[in-house]
């Protein structure tokens, strides 16, 4: 590693650079009125419920989206072997994440069959089957992949954090996120997507094309964290 990536993870990557220069958006994703309301305690429940059926709407189509990355893995990574553990050791999280919606849904009498996406909801997965294309960049691919498990890690987290209000029938659903593992998980994804984009800011340096790569993983990490704002105010109603 050499130049302006060495100097990158020197300060803990490529991501972290770009999560300072776009703070307020990232504040804005993590720490949402929707979760701030969980943690105080004052959520409306009726928000809560729509976000349920919303969600399991999305994470049906995140599962297609993993998919793809896993396939890019294969195909494109320098350390296939190690990335593709890590990208289905997510997908298995999300075949039981599934399950728990389903879970969850009866017991807050939400009927998913009868649950249509909303127009945050209908963008968002839109957004993301742009992204399932053999065109679009592993590296690109692995940091959206990465930004969207994170909102949600460091999200939930929040509000299992010491002296909260959360309440006690929403502990759970925050420990889904917010949960070690999770974490653990979550930060093997960041490490990889940093490996990748690092290498694509070497490219850059030794005159291979790396520069449309770190400007489009860039960009579509800010998407990221405008979907994810526009999937809380849905779910508050006010999108
Ligand atoms: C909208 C959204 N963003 C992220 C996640 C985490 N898989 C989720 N379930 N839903």
């Amino acid at each position: 590693m050499e130049g302006k990536a060495k100097e990158e993870a020197g300060k803990g990557g490529v991501i972290d650079t770009w999560l300072r220069k776009h703070r307020l958006i990232y504040i804005g994703a993590t720490r949402h009125p929707f979760i701030l309301a969980i943690r105080d305690g004052t959520v409306n429940y009726s928000s809560f419920k729509k976000w349920l059926g919303q969600d399991y709407i999305f994470v049906r189509e995140f599962v297609a989206f993993a998919a793809s990355v896993l396939i890019k893995a294969w195909k494109e990574s320098d350390d296939s072997e190690g990335d593709t553990e890590v990208i289905l050791g997510g997908m298995a999280g999300l075949h039981d994440e599934i399950a728990w919606f389903k879970k969850e849904a009866s017991k807050w009498g939400v009927e998913l069959s009868e649950t249509v996406p909303q127009k945050a909801n209908q963008l968002y997965c839109r957004f993301l089957e742009s992204l399932m294309s053999p065109e679009v960049d592993y590296t690109v691919a692995i940091t959206v992949f990465w930004a969207i498990e994170a909102v949600y890690q460091e999200s939930f987290a929040h509000c299992l954090e010491p002296d909260t209000n959360t309440p006690p029938e929403l502990q759970e659903v925050c420990q889904r996120w917010g949960n070690d593992g999770f974490g653990q998980y979550c930060h093997s994804l960041k490490k990889i997507a940093n490996r990748l984009l690092e290498k694509a800011s070497d490219d850059l340096i030794v005159g291979k094309a790396g520069d449309d790569v770190l400007k489009k993983a860039e960009v579509e990490l800010i998407r990221v964290l405008e979907h994810e704002v526009e999937f809380w105010n849905m779910s508050r109603g006010t999108a």
